[in-house]
């Protein structure tokens, strides 16, 4: 990761207004962001949700992530028809297509699909929006099991990340709409978590879901949630899921992948799961898009968030 652009006390400050529930203060603003942002400039300040932005402030930029009816609450409209600029990352409206797990993947199905000899797509997917049981037969005859389903809408509850397996046309009988059903596809077990603040792009190892063989597959019957998926588990004696051994993508490809996203989707601050296809070791699929993610989870994120604050403030100041 490159060095902050800059390094001593600054004396030019710049004010961030930070609008974020509470879990999210919870794990993203500890003291060492806040401390580490303030010896570099930024002045992390909180937004009241429940009062109209144009009564707070001033602020260099605006970082977020709300629920659509406490943005109007904030009267956001009117604030942004004050600040032509743009200081509000990111445009909510943008953000909104992530909260659907159709839509959230239809920057990708749009973008350049070849990246450093690499290709890069989404798995095979169904959206069923109502009446599953009329679709059941068709479906069963379009995808191939086993297939995950995944919950439509991504609303920051628990709920929308219940997610599982289905491994027969008896399993989908068991779901409910409005669900989104792809393919499950083996990778190694591991997905590769891209994360991206502006021009800054970097990617973790995390586990995931063991591969399924075809043997194992016809043995399982119905669905099962992923909570329950470590009975699943085959395990070879030789560590298959040893994370240290699974070699990261390509650089150039991570930093070429982030920044088509981020140009894609009109967002600055998203990550995206990605898994390798355990048979073709240059397929990449890219499986979930979430905003405002987990960045805490990233070693040195206070220098990666900061990077990316002082960019946004120094563009504006060009401007
Ligand atoms: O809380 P964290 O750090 O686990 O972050 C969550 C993300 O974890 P990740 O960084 O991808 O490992 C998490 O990513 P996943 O969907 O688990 O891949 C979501 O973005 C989640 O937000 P929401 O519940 O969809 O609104 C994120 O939760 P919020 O903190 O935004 O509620
Ligand atoms: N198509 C797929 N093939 C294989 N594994 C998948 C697939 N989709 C999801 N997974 C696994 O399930 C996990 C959760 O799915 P994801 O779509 O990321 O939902 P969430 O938004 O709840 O994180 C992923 O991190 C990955 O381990
Ligand atoms: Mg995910
Ligand atoms: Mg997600």
């Amino acid at each position: 990761m490159s060095e902050p652009a800059t390094q001593a006390p600054q004396t030019q400050r710049y004010r961030i207004g930070y609008a974020l529930p509470p879990k999210k203060l919870q794990n993203f603003l500890g003291t060492s962001l806040v401390d580490y942002a303030k010896h570099h400039g930024i002045d992390l300040i909180p937004i009241n949700p429940n009062k109209p932005l144009t009564q707070q402030g001033p602020f260099h930029c605006i970082i977020h992530k709300l629920q659509p009816q406490d943005w109007a609450q904030l009267n956001l409209d009117h604030y942004s028809s004050k600040h032509p600029y743009g200081p509000i990352i990111d445009p909510p409206h943008l953000i909104e297509r992530l909260r659907n797990r159709s839509s959230m993947l239809e920057a990708v199905t749009h973008l350049q699909t070849s990246f450093r000899n690499c290709t890069v797509s989404v798995p095979k997917q169904v959206i069923v929006d109502t009446n599953l049981a009329n679709a059941i037969e068709q479906l069963s005859s379009t995808l191939r099991f086993p297939v995950i389903a995944k919950p439509l809408l991504v609303d920051g509850t628990a709920r929308s990340h219940e997610l599982r397996l289905v491994f027969d046309r008896e399993g989908l009988e068991t779901l409910h709409a409005p669900v989104v059903l792809q393919e499950f596809v083996n990778h190694g077990g591991v997905v590769f978590k891209v994360y991206v603040a502006g021009e800054h792009v970097t990617c973790v190892k995390r586990r995931s879901l063991p591969d399924i063989t075809d043997e194992k597959a016809k043995t399982l019957k119905g669905t099962v949630p992923f909570s329950q998926i470590s009975s699943l588990t085959v395990e070879d004696g030789d560590g298959v899921n040893d994370i240290d051994r699974v070699e990261t993508p390509p650089e150039g490809l991570v930093t070429d992948l982030g920044r088509a996203l981020r140009e894609a989707m009109g967002l600055n601050l998203f990550n995206v799961d990605v898994i390798r296809d355990a048979k073709d070791y240059d397929r990449y699929l890219i499986i979930d898009v979430n905003y405002f993610p987990g960045y805490s989870k990233l070693p040195c994120y206070e220098l990666f968030i900061t990077d990316f604050l002082l960019d946004c403030v120094r563009n504006k100041a060009a401007e």
